[in-house]
């Protein structure tokens, strides 16, 4: 019973650390792992608002040609952010494993109740090594918490037009998402994860990370509010 979780950087880091934000996630999921033993999540964590000033200042100081460097950056902002979710999981006695920085290593170790992985390589995002985790531990849908409640039509914040889906087939989906892969690109989904899971038959479910009630029946598989993708 291995349910994965890709935690949007944005809401562990909007800014800086929202250690508020972390206290309440982690209650959540120690309440839910406490009503069975078998209960085991797997948490990728994104880079967040580091990654991308991180990024920018890349990108001012050499012009930014190299999106592999680009890359290299951000990755270091989501093994810092995961870092710190690991240790308040291990101060909790729910995490013994280190940080997963390589979701196809023969040696990953899931020991715990709490498995936290971070960037891997250049090429995509966190939601692509949350595919690459699914598949690892057969797990048939990926649930992605980020800083909005469900896939639009557009860009909300660019569209005022945009309409929000409660789902969306994958080929609609690829369409909305594209297929390149844009370093610290803010979408739902990245076009690299979307192609994979589509392949795969995966299901992901999109949905606000701040509302922890809505965490909890998903986690539970209780009517959500957010987006089913594909499936
Ligand atoms: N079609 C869309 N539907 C919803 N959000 C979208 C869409 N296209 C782009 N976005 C943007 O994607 C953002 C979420 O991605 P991102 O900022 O990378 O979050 P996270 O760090 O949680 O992965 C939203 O805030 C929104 O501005
Ligand atoms: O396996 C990975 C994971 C992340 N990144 C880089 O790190 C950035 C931040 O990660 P992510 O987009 O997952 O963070 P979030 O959107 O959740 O804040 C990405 O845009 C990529 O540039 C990468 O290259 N490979």
């Amino acid at each position: 019973m291995v349910k994965i979780v890709s935690l949007g950087g944005s809401i562990v880091a909007p800014d800086g650390v929202d250690a508020e934000f972390v206290r309440s996630f982690v209650d959540e999921v120690r309440s839910y792992l406490g009503e069975d033993d078998r209960r085991r999540l797997i948490l990728i964590v994104g880079g967040g608002a580091p990654a991308r000033r991180y990024q920018e200042a890349y990108r001012v100081l050499t012009g930014g040609e190299c999106s592999e460097d680009q890359d290299w950056v951000g990755i270091m902002a989501t093994r810092l952010n995961a870092e710190l979710v690991r240790a308040v999981f291990h101060h909790e006695g729910l995490c013994d494993d280190p940080v997963v920085t390589d979701p196809t290593a023969p040696e990953v170790r899931f020991s715990g109740r709490v498995l936290v992985g971070a960037g891997w390589k250049p090429g995509f995002s966190t939601d692509f090594d949350a595919v690459k985790l699914a598949e690892r531990y057969s797990a048939d849908t990926v649930i992605n918490l980020s800083n909005i409640e469900q896939v639009y039509t557009a860009d909300p914040r660019i569209d005022a037009d945009a309409v929000p889906l409660s789902s969306i087939s994958w080929k609609d989906f690829t369409a909305l998402v594209g297929e390149d892969w844009k370093p610290g690109s803010n979408l739902p989904f990245d076009p690299v994860a979307t192609k994979q899971a589509r392949q795969l038959g995966l299901k992901v479910v999109a949905a606000g990370g701040r509302d922890l009630a809505n965490i909890g029946k998903i986690l539970r598989d209780q009517e959500f509010f957010g987006t089913k993708i594909g499936g």
